[in-house]
């Protein structure tokens, strides 16, 4: 039986020649998130809301759709279900949509509900941009040398899921198989091992390589950098460099630069390769040489987390999983659930905050997103901020998740 209450006074998001047809009154499915989730989205809700009110006078206005997963789905549904079918559908049904964090237990249990989302509804692209706000603090020098959008395959690598627990008949199988049939003996405690398949196609690979492009371009960004282990991971992650510069050659024609491999487009944009290891040591020594960024969903899950803490940390890191095709999007904080400040009113809500300005932009709804921009800055100069940056920030009026809110609200 369906726990979802469609409104009655919305109207969907539709996807027409590849172009996104926004109503006035578009309806959004929102997940609460569990952890800080609840706490986080109330906060958010009333900015966003405050942020369509101020800029279209009633003109639109977003109606909220609240659909399960997590702890959440669980009271609703019964204790198995975690991410019910209709929440799917519902995110199928009205493209796009925004969720807080969802736990995920570590070595058993279910598998990640946010990776099942963007499996499920084929979210290729995670985009998290990275800039700072003047006044944030930050761990290194000059953190507004900082100001990279992050492309994260979202789909494929050993986010797939493949996995193999040592001592399964599953594993012992695998085993065997490699060492017979293609004569493996590289895997020094085969009794004792579990594996794991780290799947990387060119397909995979082109369409968020694609997508950072066209991005870059419709930008005016100054280069794209693909980051790979290619060295070690030849045919995965080396492999995902080279389909890289082949499809900037191919589809956008990029030429090779002093014979290659960095190749420039026609418009000037850099195409550039980086080995993950020292890329992380560059983005700290030399951030400002970094633009967009191409990677695997491994290496953009590190990175997102490191290069959030370089402007001020994961409260204030934003996000959208795209796909570009079928205009499916779901708007998220790069942070989890932070458990341990569960229903105390306390984190940061700026990362889902600023997910839902990403989310407004995408919409056409720039002017309300330029003012959750313009606001997040005054207020943050004003050096009202939750606990995060009141503990690094001298003179800070520390306020809550809630007040923040309120913060920002009365400064737009
Ligand atoms: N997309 C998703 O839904 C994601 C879900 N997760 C899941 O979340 C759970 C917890 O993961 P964990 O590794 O602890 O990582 P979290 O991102 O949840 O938290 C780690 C630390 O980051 C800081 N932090 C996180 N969010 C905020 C915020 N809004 N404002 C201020 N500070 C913040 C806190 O730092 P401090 O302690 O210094 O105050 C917190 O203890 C796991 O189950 C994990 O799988 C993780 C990432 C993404
Ligand atoms: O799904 C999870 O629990 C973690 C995912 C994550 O860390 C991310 O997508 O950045
Ligand atoms: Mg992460």
């Amino acid at each position: 039986m369906s726990k979802i209450q469609v409104p009655t006074d919305g109207a969907k998001v539709t996807m027409q020649d590849g172009k996104l047809q926004v109503p006035n009154n578009p309806i959004i499915p929102f997940i609460e998130g569990d952890g800080t989730g609840p706490d986080i989205w109330q906060a958010s809700v009333r900015v966003l809301d405050a942020a369509v009110e101020k800029a279209y006078k009633g003109e639109k206005k977003i109606v909220w759709m609240e659909v399960y997963a997590g702890d959440k789905a669980n009271e609703v549904y019964g204790e198995t279900i975690w991410l019910p079918d209709e929440t799917n559908e519902a995110f199928r049904e009205y493209l796009v949509g925004i969720k807080g964090p969802l736990t995920t237990p570590v070595g058993g249990g279910i598998r990640s509900i946010n990776v099942a989302l963007r499996q499920i509804l084929d979210l290729y692209a995670c985009v998290r941009p990275v800039a700072y706000f003047d006044g944030v603090p930050s761990p290194v020098k000059q953190p507004e040398l900082v100001d990279m959008v992050i492309f994260r395959e979202n789909t494929e690598d050993i986010y797939a899921g493949i996995e193999y627990k040592a001592g399964t008949d599953q594993v012992k199988k695998l085993v065997s198989f490699l060492q017979t049939e293609f004569g493996v003996n590289k895997i020094r405690f085969p009794e004792t091992s579990s594996l794991g398949i780290k799947p990387v196609s060119e397909e995979g690979t082109k369409r968020l390589v694609r997508a950072a492009i066209q991005y870059a371009i419709d930008n005016n960004r100054k280069s794209v950098t693909l980051v790979h282990k290619g060295n070690i991971m030849k045919f995965t992650e080396g492999a995902f460099r080279d389909w890289g510069y082949e499809l900037a050659k191919e589809e956008f024609g990029a030429v090779e630069i002093d014979g290659g491999p960095w190749c420039k487009l026609p418009n000037g944009i850099i195409i550039k390769d980086a080995i993950a290891d020292a890329f992380l040591q560059q983005i700290l020594l030399r951030p400002a040489e970094y633009d967009v960024v191409a990677t695997l969903n491994l290496n953009g899950d590190y990175l997102s987390d490191a290069l959030a803490a370089q402007v001020g940390g994961i409260g204030i890191a934003p996000g959208a999983n795209i796909n570009y095709v079928t205009g499916h999007a779901i708007f998220e904080a790069t942070h989890g659930t932070a458990p341990k400040y569960a229903g105390q009113d306390k984190v940061n809500p700026s990362s889902v905050i600023l997910s839902g300005e990403m989310m407004l932009r995408h919409l056409g709804w720039s002017e309300a997103a330029d003012l959750i921009l313009q606001s997040m800055s005054k207020t943050i100069s004003q050096k009202t901020v939750t606990y995060d940056f009141a503990r690094l920030m001298d003179g800070a009026k520390e306020v809550k998740c809630s007040e923040f809110a309120d913060a920002l609200i009365a400064n737009m």
